[in-house]
């Protein structure tokens, strides 16, 4: 397994370690014994999966409070994958970085609490699996606009196919500052 630092701190790329036979193949999509020599102690309570279609865009979303890390990958497809610091008083606020995860490099991608993340679809389906290390809520779950030019995402698309709701999400400017996550994010 190969774990591999990004550019913005806390974010981090895993490689694991592929076992190909004449069957196919095996490879650990997640070992947390093999994280903790990088100071991480992951434990997750729920896993979701969906599909989209080329185009398709599904972000920038977070949760809080009851921050979400996401434990992110594609077992379908391609997709162009970004997260984005978004904690108040973090030296990276406002810092994003992205990754290419696809079913061929079958990297993982690790994005800590208080990260919104999203992602676009590269290839005709794109199946995207995920652990998060904290339930669903409904009420916490919130979004800021892809395209927010402060953040100056530099999209591999210009008009991607939005859900109504990431169509209306505010700019990262525009979120009252009870609704952003604080840093460090406790309880992560
Ligand atoms: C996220 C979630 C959604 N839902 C229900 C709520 C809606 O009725 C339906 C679709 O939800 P939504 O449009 O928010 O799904 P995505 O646009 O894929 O959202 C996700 O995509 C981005 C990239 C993320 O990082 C988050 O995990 C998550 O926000 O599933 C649930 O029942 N449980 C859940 O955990």
């Amino acid at each position: 397994m190969k774990v591999i630092e990004t550019d913005l701190p806390g974010c981090i790329v895993v490689e694991p370690q592929v076992f190909g036979d004449a069957r196919g193949f095996f490879f650990e999509s997640f070992n947390n014994d093999k994280l903790a020599g990088h100071g991480l102690d992951l434990k997750f309570v729920q896993g979701n999966v969906s599909s989209s279609s080329r185009g398709v865009l599904r972000g920038l979303h977070y949760q809080w409070p009851k921050p979400q890390g996401k434990y992110v990958s594609v077992i379908e497809g391609e997709v162009w994958d970004v997260a984005v610091d978004i904690r108040r008083g973090s030296p990276t606020f406002g810092q994003w970085t992205a990754v290419v995860l696809s079913a061929e490099n079958k990297r993982h991608f690790w994005i800590p609490e208080g990260f919104a993340h999203g992602f676009v679809a590269l290839s005709e389906r794109a199946v995207f699996s995920y652990l998060c290390t904290a339930t669903y809520d409904a009420k916490a779950d919130a979004g800021i606009r892809w395209d927010d030019p402060a953040l100056a995402i530099d999209w591999p698309v210009t008009d991607p196919q939005l859900s109504d709701k990431d169509a209306r999400a505010p700019l990262l400017a525009d979120v009252a500052v009870d609704r952003l996550p604080v840093y460090p994010v406790s309880g992560a």
